[in-house]
């Protein structure tokens, strides 16, 4: 039997005292891939900064990987967040260190100690996006494809069972985008779920998933259209 892995009851999304979206009422199971789709400033990056708890739940009830959205502690949050992992459209790697280093800064960060289990770790993820000789890289020397691959290999160093991708090929030309999508493609492959907010509507041609729609306030699911 499928397991829920996210799931909102009434919720309200909130920048502040504003009400950004209303009345979402959701279940994502585990495994699966859904796109979140909508127009500039419809609110689909404060949907997903609800999801990792960077806007706090007002209004509803939310869970994600079985921690509670509502009544979340602020000191809970480093915990659901090694739970999940998020990309954004930005890569936002750190500029003054290499690639190895970069993902080892996060290991640590997330209680890792062990160096040679840290740097198994890093071999295995930057292998799962096609970047295992890029290591000794730095962010500036590589392409956006080539850093956002290294931005997915850090979403995947603690194993989540979720990625949460905000525009994740918003700044990739539709070949490189195409890319980065096959690698998220393969990762959903191996049972993790995807929730990916996106502009992009010839990726969601060739890739159909579950599409939800943020308009006028409210998320919505929409039926694709075959091709
Ligand atoms: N930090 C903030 N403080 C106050 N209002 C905000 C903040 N961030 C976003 N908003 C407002 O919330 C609404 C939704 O913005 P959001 O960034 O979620 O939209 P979006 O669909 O992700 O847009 P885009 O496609 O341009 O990224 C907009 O009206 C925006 O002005």
């Amino acid at each position: 039997m499928s397991e829920t892995i996210l799931k909102l009851q009434d919720v309200a999304v909130f920048q502040k005292e504003n009400l950004i979206l209303n009345d979402i009422t959701l279940l994502v199971k585990k495994g699966e891939f859904v796109y979140v789709i909508g127009k500039t400033g419809s609110g689909k990056s404060s949907f997903m900064k609800t999801l990792y708890a960077d806007l706090p739940l007002k209004q509803g009830t939310g869970s994600i990987v079985d921690f509670n959205l509502k009544s979340l502690p602020e000191k809970d949050i480093p915990f659901l967040r090694r739970k999940l992992g998020i990309v954004f459209q930005d890569f936002k790697l750190l500029p003054d260190r290499n690639v190895n280093n970069n993902l080892r800064f996060v290991l640590k960060a997330t209680g890792w100690t062990d160096t040679s289990k840290m740097d198994k770790k890093i071999e295995e993820v930057l292998d799962k996006v096609g970047m295992k000789t890029k290591g000794f890289k730095f962010p500036h020397e590589l392409s956006g494809g080539e850093q956002q691959r290294i931005a997915i290999a850090r979403a995947l160093l603690n194993d989540p069972e979720i990625i949460l991708a905000d525009e994740p090929t918003g700044n990739l030309d539709p070949q490189t985008s195409v890319e980065v999508m096959k690698v998220l493609q393969d990762i959903n492959q191996t049972g993790r779920t995807i929730i990916m907010s996106t502009h992009d509507y010839a990726l969601i041609l060739k890739y159909p998933h579950k599409t939800l729609k943020c308009d006028g306030g409210k998320i919505f699911e929409v039926i694709q259209k075959a091709v």
